[in-house]
């Protein structure tokens, strides 16, 4: 990512963990902003983001922070969105966009845009990217490159807004798609929000087992459990708020997911290895469009802090 004119002046981070840190180590790397002033509840994060250097002016309000900010940016849990948005209302100016990071669509639309000024942009986002861990030390420059960022502008949001939004998350790395908040929540509840569902619930189970003890769990995972354990160590406050906030989608595509586990169920108990054999044989090639698509998960930046792998090789 080359550096040219920042596309905007100012840029304000509210939330300094995985995702706004990362935004703001990505906003460095492509000098996409002249000044980048970040919010954090605690006085540690804030001393450590300034520290790490992924923001220029650290701040104790929210309010401050966003203060004649041209972009701002809300990196907290979906729960928290909604109040920040309150915080900062008073001190939005004309003309600028307002955006968030958060795992759901719908909810923010509805928590986020009572407080929206008249003449400010609101265009939700959300960065199809992470990893397991959290807190400003989490963040990482590469971690939006090659993955997706989707907005969901509601009707009449001014086309002039989305293409800067877009070219932002275009120098952030990322490829930009457009879509329905709606259409957005029932996409996600299948493709992210159910499988970090099972995993909490797999190693919930797995750690609960009374014949099985937990220290031979973590003495023979193997490496399809190790996955499930990564998924579900998860920040706990994040996916509370993504299943409290995204239920009726979640709760569809869990029964869909309930109906297929009980045909397979029923499969394995009638010795019915033919329906076994051809949907592991349609899902195999499943994963083999994912990796001809681009989104190889074995990719070295895939859920990886590059930082934290460098550290871990040295050992
Ligand atoms: N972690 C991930 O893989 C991804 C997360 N997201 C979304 O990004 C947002 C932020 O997540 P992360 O950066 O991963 O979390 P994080 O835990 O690393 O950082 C969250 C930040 O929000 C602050 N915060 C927490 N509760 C707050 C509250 N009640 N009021 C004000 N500030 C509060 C924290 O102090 C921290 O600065 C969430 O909405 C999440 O859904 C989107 C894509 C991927
Ligand atoms: O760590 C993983 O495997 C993820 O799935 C990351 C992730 C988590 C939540 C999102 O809303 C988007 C991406």
């Amino acid at each position: 990512m080359s550096k040219s004119e920042p596309l905007f002046g100012r840029i304000a981070l509210i939330g300094l963990g995985l995702i706004g840190g990362s935004i703001g180590h990505a906003v460095k790397r492509a000098g996409l902003a002249g000044h980048v002033a970040g919010f954090a509840r605690s006085k540690e994060t804030r001393a450590r983001a300034l520290e790490i250097g992924f923001i220029d002016s650290a701040h104790e309000s929210a309010a401050e922070a966003a203060q004649d900010a041209d972009l701002v940016i809300l990196c907290v849990p979906v729960g928290a969105l909604g109040p920040s948005a309150k915080e900062i209302e008073p001190a939005l100016k004309k003309g600028a966009i307002l955006t968030d990071v958060g795992s759901v669509k719908t909810a923010v639309v509805r928590d986020v845009g009572p407080y929206v000024p008249s003449g400010v942009h609101f265009i939700p986002g959300h960065p199809i990217a992470g990893t397991e861990e959290s807190g400003p030390d989490a963040g990482f420059a590469e971690l939006f490159d090659n993955r997706w960022c989707i907005l969901t502008p509601v009707p009449g949001t001014e086309a002039e807004a989305i293409k800067a939004l877009t070219a932002f998350w275009e120098g952030c790395g990322s490829n930009v798609d457009v879509m329905e908040s709606k259409h957005h929540d029932l996409v996600f509840a299948i493709v992210s929000h159910l499988p970090h569902l099972i995993a909490y619930n797999i190693v919930g189970t797995a750690t609960d087992l009374e014949k099985v003890t937990q220290s031979e769990v973590i003495k023979y995972a193997a490496s399809g459990f190790r996955d499930f354990t990564r998924l579900a160590a998860s920040d706990p406050t994040m996916w509370r708020d993504v299943f409290l906030n995204n239920r009726e989608a979640v709760l569809e595509m869990l029964g869909r997911f309930s109906e297929d586990l009980a045909a397979l169920q029923r499969a394995i108990r009638w010795g019915d290895g033919d329906m076994l054999f051809d949907l592991f044989t349609r899902t195999r090639a499943v994963r083999r469009s994912i990796i001809d698509a681009g989104q190889d998960t074995d990719a070295p930046n895939f859920g990886r802090n590059p930082t934290h792998a460098k550290s871990v090789s040295k050992k």
